[in-house]
């Protein structure tokens, strides 16, 4: 990487997918996706195939998070080893035989993927709501991937002054394997808050105004142009903290009213956190302040998780052009 006039050179991003329900009960998505499934005009652009896709319609048609297991949790390296043309082999599972989240994530991986290969897809975008009050976050994987910082920042200044945070997940033990990492530049989209089989008009459309500006960026990169260096702010996943619980694993308290929708505001040592059944405030005990999300998110209970931390960081991305 060279500074004075010269960008990195990202390959064109030709192929695009849009996924809804991947998480069946997330409803923006799911509804946002079967719309552009039956008319795609929306989401075409000028030298870009964009696919929208239902990625777990098992989980939609039940509207659950999902059927056997986390879908977005799916994509390792163990479950996407045996593709259904090496299931003759004795040491490759049978594919019925697996959680049917497992045989679809093969799927994905066969359409979307190879995960890691030249054949990938360039983008996915995948859609997700939460119960928490995030507002509108794009998720990243990798604080490398400067063809994604830099729709980042064209995003952020296309919805302004309406205001969208970018959730940075590189995490050695807390980062998953999930339905976008298919793709070369994956990209989540989580919009919030919004219960579990609901839709709220106001996060339908939050969600449908980024993909928008998403895309034409795409649309500005593959016609040539070129985006000079900039800084993205970005919230890291620090940690996870768990509710309170008894010996047997009972939740013995809820997010404390002081802390509860106040997603991406500093929580400082010693700010209340929990509050027990019996009225107790448990404190925030650790080092220095952090930035609380996903509080309270209802698919989260099963996770042992009642919010991430995170730090605020200024990320540089390169300027960039396409080959
Ligand atoms: C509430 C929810 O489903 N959140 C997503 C976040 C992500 O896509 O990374 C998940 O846990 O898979
Ligand atoms: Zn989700």
């Amino acid at each position: 990487m060279s500074s004075y006039g010269s960008s990195v050179r990202v390959a064109e991003a030709s192929r695009v997918a849009i996924f809804g329900g991947t998480h069946g009960n997330e409803m923006s998505g799911v509804t946002l996706v079967n719309l552009w499934v039956k008319n795609s005009a929306e989401i075409q652009r000028k030298r870009v195939e964009t696919k929208p896709f239902i990625t777990n319609p098992k989980a939609v048609e039940k509207c659950s998070r999902y059927v056997d297991t986390d879908l977005n949790r799916a994509f390792t390296p163990e479950n996407l080893r045996y593709t259904r043309h090496t299931a003759g082999n004795v040491s490759a599972p049978a594919g019925d035989e697996l959680p049917y989240e497992v045989q679809r994530a093969q799927e994905i991986n066969r359409i979307f993927g190879p995960k890691g290969s030249p054949e990938a897809y360039d983008v996915v975008f995948d859609l997700h709501n939460t119960t928490s009050n995030m507002g509108c976050t794009l998720i990243l994987e990798s604080s490398k991937d400067h063809f994604n910082l830099q729709m980042m920042n064209y995003i952020k200044k296309a919805i302004a002054p309406a205001s969208c945070l970018v959730l940075l997940n590189e995490h050695p033990l807390l980062k998953y394997s999930t339905s976008r990492s298919v793709a070369k530049h994956p990209v989540g989209l989580e919009v919030g808050p919004q219960p579990q089989g609901v839709l709220r008009s106001n996060i339908f459309e939050a969600m449908r105004v980024i993909l928008k500006h998403a895309l034409d960026f795409i649309e500005l990169f593959n016609e040539g142009m070129e985006f000079p260096t900039c800084t993205v702010e970005v919230f890291r996943v620090l940690d996870r903290i768990d509710y309170p619980r008894d010996a047997n694993g009972n939740i013995i308290a809820m997010v404390h009213p002081n802390l509860q929708d106040c997603d991406w505001e500093p929580l400082n040592p010693g700010d209340p956190m929990f509050q027990s059944f019996d009225g107790k405030t448990i404190r925030y005990q650790g080092l220095g302040t952090v930035f609380p999300t996903f509080i309270n998110e209802a698919a989260y209970y099963e996770k042992q998780q009642a919010f991430v931390t995170t730090r605020r960081e200024a990320l540089v991305a390169s300027a960039i052009r396409k080959v």
